[in-house]
């Protein structure tokens, strides 16, 4: 045992541990760092209990990713002059299943936001109960505005340097920000082209080449079903409680759309150049029309007010509406301090995340000292990822499963992972939801990773 090693073993506090771990590879305010210590907090007491997590080094590992693949991408644009990208393929943990997670095209794409993500995929996806380790990549091209005839060339552009890392046993991206099913298509496609074989290499698919039924609106869909779980704990239900909801992408609205269908109201969607204000709650036929206009350069969010009875306000965000319900479903950081206090002011009982780490570790500290119902993203937006896994098993057996079923199955897996986080939640009145998901996921990792030995 090293001498590092140790002087860990005396001195096991949260900070020694992560600076040990980390090894002063993270800026002290890198969004990873911040994380990880968030993350060693939630689940130091089980490594200290547990010697053969220390002997085999389980958090040195865990901080740093297995592998970051960095690219060029160069494409035409319609003008035909030539565009340079950046893309990266963050692979953090295949401990109990291939990498899988989501590819994000968006301005702020990086590679230390990507780091984060692929930490926090690792134990999310450990939460679904299906074997999936964990991914995150993406690039630095921002597709607002862009023709559909410049996105495809992106597309295939990104996936003729990736290809190479990937593979259906090997790593399985998926959509995020900015990737829905069309973009999978291009770069399914181009993957096929290049590799000449026909696999589940990437989730998210159209139903004609190997998607699955109800993909694209499982993670808003699993939201509602993870906040139903969390209301059901303590005996209540969404009865017509009112929700403020970011975004107006894939999360966003099918969350929305499940929410209203569940008997909730759904009172604002937004996109980066403000809000749209629904008093009287936006109508499901509304809401599929988001759903079907929204791959179009030309829809516009902020059109759409007049025609649902709203108003538009520009350059502001939704938490600033009186609601029951803050449901985050846009992009990381969305809400700050201040937001959290205008929310709580207005009457805000409850924030569940449809969006990966949409709070600000200051507004996360704002919602917890307020004592609000929270459900962190890492358990509340499972639903995607694991409809990918369930993706990814008719695809090996060659089956497309019935809808219904996948249904039943979607509702099953997030009601038992409420159940996991809450077993590992502490105070069973108020669960630390963030802490059980942390402790259930690091548990199931960890062991894996002990079983192979160190390496
Ligand atoms: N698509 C999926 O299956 C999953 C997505 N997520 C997370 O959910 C969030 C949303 O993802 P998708 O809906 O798939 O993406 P999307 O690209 O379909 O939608 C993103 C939405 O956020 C809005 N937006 C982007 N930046 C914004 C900003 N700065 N302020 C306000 N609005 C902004 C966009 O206008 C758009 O309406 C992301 O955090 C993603 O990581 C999490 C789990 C799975
Ligand atoms: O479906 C997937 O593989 C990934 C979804 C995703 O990116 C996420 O859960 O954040």
């Amino acid at each position: 045992m090293d001498e590092r090693r140790g002087d860990l073993e005396k001195t096991p506090k949260q900070e020694d541990v992560v600076a040990s771990a980390c090894g002063g590879r993270y800026a002290p305010d890198s969004m990873f760092l911040r994380g990880f210590s968030d993350f060693v907090a939630c689940v130091l007491d089980i490594v200290n209990a547990r010697s053969e997590y220390v002997e085999a080094g389980i958090l040195d590992r865990l901080a740093e990713p297995d592998r970051v693949i960095s690219f060029r991408i160069v494409w035409l644009d319609d003008d035909g002059e030539v565009q340079v990208n950046r893309g990266c393929r963050v692979q953090h943990s295949n401990a109990i299943g291939p990498y899988k997670g989501g590819l994000r095209f968006a301005p702020s794409v990086e590679e230390g936001i990507l780091r984060r993500l692929a930490f926090e995929q690792t134990l999310k996806n450990a939460l679904t109960g299906l074997p999936m380790g964990g991914a995150k990549g993406g690039a630095d091209f921002d597709p607002q505005g862009r023709s559909k005839a410049e996105i495809m060339r992106f597309c295939q552009a990104f996936i003729t340097e990736l290809h190479k890392e990937i593979g259906p046993s090997r790593d399985i991206p998926a959509g995020d920000i900015g990737v829905g099913e069309r973009e999978i298509g291009f770069m399914f496609g181009q993957y096929k082209r290049i590799t000449e074989t026909f696999s589940g290499v990437m989730t998210g698919k159209g139903l004609e080449f190997g998607g699955s039924c109800l993909r694209r609106e499982a993670t808003g869909y699993g939201v509602i079903h993870f906040l139903e779980a969390m209301l059901k704990h303590r005996g209540e239900a969404i009865d017509g409680r009112s929700a403020a909801i970011s975004g107006a992408g894939n999360v966003a609205t099918h969350a929305a759309k499940r929410l209203a269908q569940t008997g909730g109201k759904v009172l604002t969607l937004s996109n980066s150049r403000g809000f749209l204000h629904i008093p009287d709650g936006l109508s499901e036929d509304r809401i599929d029309e988001v759903v079907d206009a929204r791959d179009a350069p030309s829809f516009r969010l902020e059109a759409m007010a007049d025609r649902v009875g709203g108003t538009w306000h520009p350059g502001d965000t939704p938490w600033q509406v009186a609601c029951d319900i803050a449901m985050p479903c846009a992009t990381q950081n969305e809400i700050d301090e201040a937001a959290v206090k205008s929310l709580v002011d207005n009457g805000c009982e409850i924030v569940v995340e449809g969006a990966n780490l949409p709070l600000t570790p200051g507004a996360r500290d704002a919602v917890r000292a307020a004592g609000l119902l929270y459900g962190p993203g890492k358990a509340a937006n499972i639903g995607g990822v694991a409809m990918s896994g369930l993706e990814l098993s008719q695809n090996a057996a060659r089956l497309h499963w019935a809808k219904e079923d996948l249904a039943q199955d979607l509702r099953r897996i997030i009601e038992e992972a409420h159940e996991l986080c809450l077993e590992h939640a502490g105070d069973e009145k108020q669960p630390d939801y963030e802490r059980g998901a942390n402790r259930a996921g690091f548990i199931k990792v960890a062991d894996a990773m002990t079983a192979f030995g160190v390496l």
